[in-house]
């Protein structure tokens, strides 16, 4: 289930010349692979350039330490340039474990498990990882120091979109039908941002211990103010910050959300409108 990689990485060349590709997409590659960030990435053996928006913000927040050994969660690691990130950045003894929905090569020291963050079966798979027993409890706290989420793209589903039921079926494995990536429709691309975060907020909920770190990717829009409140339940500090490295015309930025409340705080609780 889980592949423990011993194995050196290979930062593979970029497969694509933008001059295949004609159009939009044409343009895109081209301007990918001229970009600084891409081609730092490409020098510096990151798999990937989002490695620069992981460095910025622990430069400025100190999430890792080499001090002590911790435990941290990378959800939404493919390709993996974030868990490099941690690995350069930690104790040697530091248990690093990523979770994507698609198959990854593997990441020196990193532990990988393929899976779905909305699934309950995930959440217990990772809570065993970092032992910590079998179930789940909303009145325990957890072990790990650092929970982060670069996960972009949402599921589609056969029924029509309501925040509630989404809520209700975190857990379950209904009504899946596939990773859709951003859509370009802004409410919904921000709404599908939301839900991966409400969903990463559940994660620290049940695992992350007090005084510990989320860091989570947010697509600007209207919840925005909604889902920081929810933050501010869970953490005692809520930041954000728009790296270099995040393109000017995306409307992505990150939650930087510290200490973590030692109060035990129930999934309800943190969903519900009025704060605590
Ligand atoms: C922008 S990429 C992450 C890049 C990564 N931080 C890096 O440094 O290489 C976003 C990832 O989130 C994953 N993702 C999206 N929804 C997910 C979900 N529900 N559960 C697990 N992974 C998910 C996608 O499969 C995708 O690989």
């Amino acid at each position: 289930m889980f592949k423990t990689i011993y194995s050196p990485f290979i930062v593979k060349q970029l497969r694509f010349s933008s001059k295949k590709h004609s159009g939009s997409s044409g343009k895109w590659l081209s301007r990918h692979v001229n970009d600084e960030f891409t081609q730092k990435s490409l020098k510096e053996n990151y798999l990937s350039r989002a490695a620069y928006k992981l460095l910025e913000i622990n430069e400025k927040y100190n999430l890792f330490t080499k001090k002590n050994s911790q435990k941290i969660l990378d959800l939404g690691m493919a390709p993996g340039a974030w868990s490099q990130v941690a690995r350069k950045h930690t104790h040697p003894n530091s248990i690093i474990l990523g979770v994507d929905l698609l198959d990854i090569d593997p990441v020196d020291g990193v532990d990988f498990y393929q899976g779905n963050i909305l699934f309950k079966s995930t959440l217990n798979v990772i809570r065993k990882h970092f032992d910590l027993e079998k179930e789940s409890s909303d009145e325990k706290v957890g072990v790990v120091d650092v929970v982060m989420s670069d996960m972009y793209g949402f599921i589609q589903t056969n029924e029509q979109y309501d925040k509630d039921r989404f809520y209700s079926n975190i857990g379950t494995n209904k009504s899946i039908n596939r990773l859709q990536n951003i859509s370009g429709i802004t409410f919904k691309d921000h709404m599908g941002s939301v839900d991966l975060c409400d969903a990463t907020l559940v994660v620290c909920l049940n695992l992350l211990k007090p005084g510990g770190t989320m860091v989570c990717k947010i697509l600007r829009g209207e919840e925005e103010d909604l889902l920081k409140e929810r933050c501010g339940k869970l953490f005692e500090n809520v930041y954000t910050l728009k790296p270099a490295a995040s393109r000017n015309e995306s409307k992505e930025y990150y939650l930087i959300c510290k200490g973590r409340v030692k109060t035990p705080i129930t999934v309800q609780q943190l969903f519900s409108s009025n704060k605590q």
